[in-house]
Formats: C-alpha cells, sequence, structure tokens
C-alpha cells in the first residue's frame, strides 16, 4: 500500500516538487490566467470561474447576518461545544504568542524601539474543494481577531450555489469572522488582493488551498501578503519497535485521506512494523468513506524506508522538512532536540495529528512541501507588523555624528552625512 523504498528511492520520492516543474507550472499559468481575468472583469469574472469549476454560482457571493444567525440552529448542540472547546484551546495557545510594543533602550540621551501593530484587514482562505474545514475557520481567525485585526474576511467555495455548510457559520462566529464569501478557488485569492465590488481588498491572504490556491497566493504576493505555501497535507512518521503499527497506519491514512496529492510518509527502525503497518493500512483502509483519495495517495505520494538508526530517520525527516513530523518512539520528549525542520511535533504513541488538526491549541496552518525549512506555521505574528522607532537628544547625535558621517562619505552619498552635519554645525 505504502510502498517500501530504498534510500535513494525515497529521498528521491519525497523531494519538493520545484516551481519550474511541469507540474507547478501548469498551476501557476492557470492561476495567473484567472488572476489577470478578475483583475479585469471583477464579480462578473470570478462568477464566471465559479460556474467552470463549482457548478453554479450562488447569488450572493456575500453570506447574509440572517444565514449566519440561522446556522446555529442548524448544529448539533454538541458540535457546537466541541467547536468552542476547540477555540478556547487555539485562543489560549495563541494568546501567549502575542507581544507587546517595547522599548529596546531608554536612555537619558536616547530612545529606541518597537511597536506591534495589526494589520487593517486579512483574507482568511477556507478550504472546501473536497471537505468542509471548521477547523481551519477557527485556526485562521482566531490568531487574527487576538492581534488586533479590525476586518477578518473569509473565504470558501460552496457546491452549485448552495448555502454555506451551516458548521462554518457557526465556527466563523465563535473565531470572529468579519464577513464571509462563497467564494473558492484561485478566483477568491485574486478578489481579496485585488478587491471586487462585493469582495474588499485586502493587506494580506492567510490560509491553505489546494495547487491552484497555492499557486495564487503566490502570484499575488507583493501585491498583498501572505502566511506561507500552505498546500496538499503531509504527515512524516518517524517509528521504533515500540510503536503501534494500528496507531502508525491510522496516522498515515488521516493526512492521506485529505487529497490525492497528500503526502504520507514512515521512516522506522523497525522491518517488521513496516510490514505490520502496511497490512494496517489495507485493513484500515477498507472501511474508509473517503478511501479512494487515501488510498491514492498513499500508492501515488506516500514512501516508507527502513533505516538502522533512529538518528538517521531524524536525518532523513529534517531533509523533508515535512508540515507534520510524528515521533512514535521510546521516550519521544528526549529526541525533540533533533528537530531543525518541520512544521508542528507530536510527540508520543498518545498524540495523533489530528488531536492538533482540531483541538489541541497550536495552529494547523502550517508550511508543507519542504517550505518548512524557511517557514513557519500559522501565528499571531502573522497578523502584526513591527515599526521601530528611534529618538536622539542633540549631545547624543554629537557622539554619533562622526561615525555616521563617515559611514555616509564610504557610501559616497554626501547628502546623508551633510542631514548630520548640517544640524552639528548650526550650534557650533
Ligand atoms: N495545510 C493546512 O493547514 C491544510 C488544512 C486543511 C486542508 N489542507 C489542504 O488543503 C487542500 C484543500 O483542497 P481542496 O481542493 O479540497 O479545496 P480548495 O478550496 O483549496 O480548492 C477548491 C477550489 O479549487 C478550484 N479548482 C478546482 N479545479 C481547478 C482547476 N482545474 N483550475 C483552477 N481551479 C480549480 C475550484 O475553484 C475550487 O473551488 C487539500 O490539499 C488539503 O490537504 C491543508
Ligand atoms: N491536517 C490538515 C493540515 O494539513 C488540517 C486539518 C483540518 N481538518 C483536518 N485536518
Ligand atoms: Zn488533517
Amino acid at each position: 500500500m505504502i510502498p517500501l523504498l530504498s534510500t535513494e528511492e525515497f529521498l528521491a520520492k519525497v523531494a519538493p516538487e520545484k516551481t519550474n516543474s511541469y507540474e507547478q507550472q501548469k498551476f501557476l499559468q492557470a492561476a495567473s490566467n484567472i488572476i489577470a481575468d478578475v483583475q479585469e472583469g471583477g464579480d462578473q469574472a470570478v462568477r464566471s470561474y465559479i460556474e467552470k469549476f463549482d457548478g453554479k454560482a450562488p447569488e450572493t457571493f456575500l453570506v447574509s447576518k440572517e444565514e449566519r444567525k440561522a446556522a446555529w440552529d442548524k448544529v448539533e448542540d454538541e458540535v457546537i461545544q466541541a467547536l468552542q472547546h476547540a477555540a478556547d484551546n487555539i485562543r489560549d495557545f495563541h494568546r501567549k504568542q502575542l507581544n507587546n510594543s517595547r522599548m529596546m533602550q531608554a536612555d537619558e540621551d536616547v530612545i529606541s524601539g518597537q511597536l506591534y501593530r495589526p494589520i487593517d484587514r486579512v483574507g482568511i482562505y477556507v478550504p472546501g474543494g473536497t471537505a468542509v474545514y471548521p477547523s481551519s475557520v477557527l485556526m485562521n481567525a482566531i490568531p487574527a481577531v487576538l492581534a488586533g485585526v479590525e476586518g477578518v474576511y473569509m473565504t470558501t467555495p460552496v457546491k452549485d450555489g448552495e448555502e454555506l455548510a451551516p458548521i462554518l457559520a457557526v465556527a466563523a462566529d465563535i473565531a470572529g469572522v468579519t464577513n464571509i464569501y462563497r467564494v473558492g478557488g484561485v478566483q477568491a485569492i485574486a478578489a481579496l488582493a485585488y478587491g471586487t465590488d462585493s469582495i474588499p481588498k485586502v493587506d494580506k491572504i492567510v490560509g491553505p488551498g489546494n495547487a491552484y490556491v497555492a499557486a495564487a497566493k503566490k502570484l499575488v504576493y507583493g501585491d498583498v501578503g501572505i502566511d506561507m505555501i500552505a498546500g496538499p497535507s503531509e504527515v512524516a512518521i518517524i517509528a521504533d519497535e515500540s510503536a503501534n503499527p494500528v496507531f502508525v497506519a491510522a496516522d498515515l491514512i488521516a493526512q492521506a485521506e485529505h487529497d490525492t496529492n497528500a503526502r504520507a510518509f514512515l521512516m522506522t527502525t523497525s522491518q517488521a512494523l513496516a510490514d505490520a503497518v502496511n497490512q494496517e493500512l489495507v485493513k484500515q483502509c477498507k472501511v474508509l468513506p473517503r478511501k479512494e483519495i487515501a488510498t491514492t495517495s498513499l500508492q501515488k505520494k506516500g514512501a516508507c524506508i527502513v533505516v538502522g538508526t533512529l538518528a538517521e530517520a531524524f536525518d532523513v525527516a529534517n531533509r523533508i522538512a515535512p508540515e507534520h513530523l510524528e515521533i512514535q518512539v521510546k521516550d519521544p520528549l528526549s529526541y525533540l532536540s533533533k528537530v531543525r525542520h518541520a512544521g508542528s511535533v507530536f510527540l508520543g504513541h498518545y498524540t495523533p495529528e489530528a488531536l492538533g488538526d482540531y483541538f489541541a491549541g497550536p495552529n494547523h496552518v502550517l508550511p508543507t512541501s519542504g517550505t518548512a525549512r524557511f517557514s513557519s506555521g500559522l501565528s499571531v505574528d502573522d497578523f502584526v507588523k513591527k515599526t521601530t522607532y528611534l529618538y536622539y537628544t542633540e549631545e547624543a547625535l554629537r557622539e554619533a555624528g562622526d561615525d555616521v558621517i563617515r559611514l555616509a562619505n564610504q557610501e559616497q552619498l554626501d547628502g546623508h552625512g551633510l542631514a548630520v552635519s548640517k544640524r552639528l554645525e548650526e550650534k557650533e
């Protein structure tokens, strides 16, 4: 089910796709055409792309206040409570990430510091092509609201112009989303980036999505900010002989069922475990509603390797820089220091990644496809900007002046030097 490969084959298969690969170029080209059309045609273009990819377009993109209110009666009380419980955990975790504006230096003659200010308007993309993700509503919106963002505009696709799944409206209310728009895909990213009559232009777009959405975010970056490229889900599991094959298989499937392009990797020191996991995968997939998706992605994108030591497994994991890294070994906490590149880490036999997907507190919007080498999961930091400030008295400038002028001379920027010397001359 999940191909058992040699080290060489494994590394080739897990390597992230290059931006200039044929596949990636195809997504970028498609996204680029749609973005250009939405910039030109606004709402009308958005509507025609919805009709092309998602069936009938909804009458209005904006979900009305009445629809949002009515949604609460359509969701079971226990489900609402579970969402609220998850939201509390996510809020508690993210509140601790908040930074306050602070002074770095506060001497008599020199004051310097850093202001933290929220972004005014953000767009949050909640994927919806093949599943409904209320958890992604919470994960995207809660840190934005905590950071102080005033306009949190959510977009998500609906099929055939149908009403928004009520649970998404409930999650949006719990999280504090300002407006919800029934628009998905590239057209949603373009509308948020450039604005249309009915969808406001935002300053930054966050949230995961499929390869088209990821390509669109890449293309609009610069005109607006983006959080990261969060594409198809991934899990890499490091397991020793103490791991339970039933748990390992379940966790591989949990990511594989997201998408036929989802990636699930197993690195183990035990051949017996690798064999048992494969048997389990077959067994568990049989009864899975999304078995087609899961089996396709496990076969197409999955990979398993038997390594000599756990050190080797960590070396491989750091090369993959996976979105999620599970460490199902004896004494898991002692291995945390070995992790150099991963979006989020799950330690031990009783910490399935699904716990983080829904409930525990850390964010589930995470860098995929090797981008954890240089980027981090969504946090309150994504919704604030830092502005530094500086105050010098005349005396302080006099003391620093010669050094500044010397450096300006080296760059042959005489105007810069004059900005200092003119001030010091006047009093001499
Ligand atoms: N990293 C995370 O935090 C996270 C969380 C949840 C989901 N995910 C991932 O997000 C992805 C969601 O993908 P999805 O497809 O279900 O939903 P999606 O909302 O990202 O994409 C659906 C949209 O894609 C567009 N589309 C479909 N075919 C197209 C085509 N040929 N050309 C242009 N546009 C097209 C349509 O407009 C459609 O509305 C999955 O890969 C899942 O693994 C990631
Ligand atoms: N595993 C996904 C991130 O890759 C997040 C998610 C949402 N719902 C279920 N899972
Ligand atoms: Zn998941």
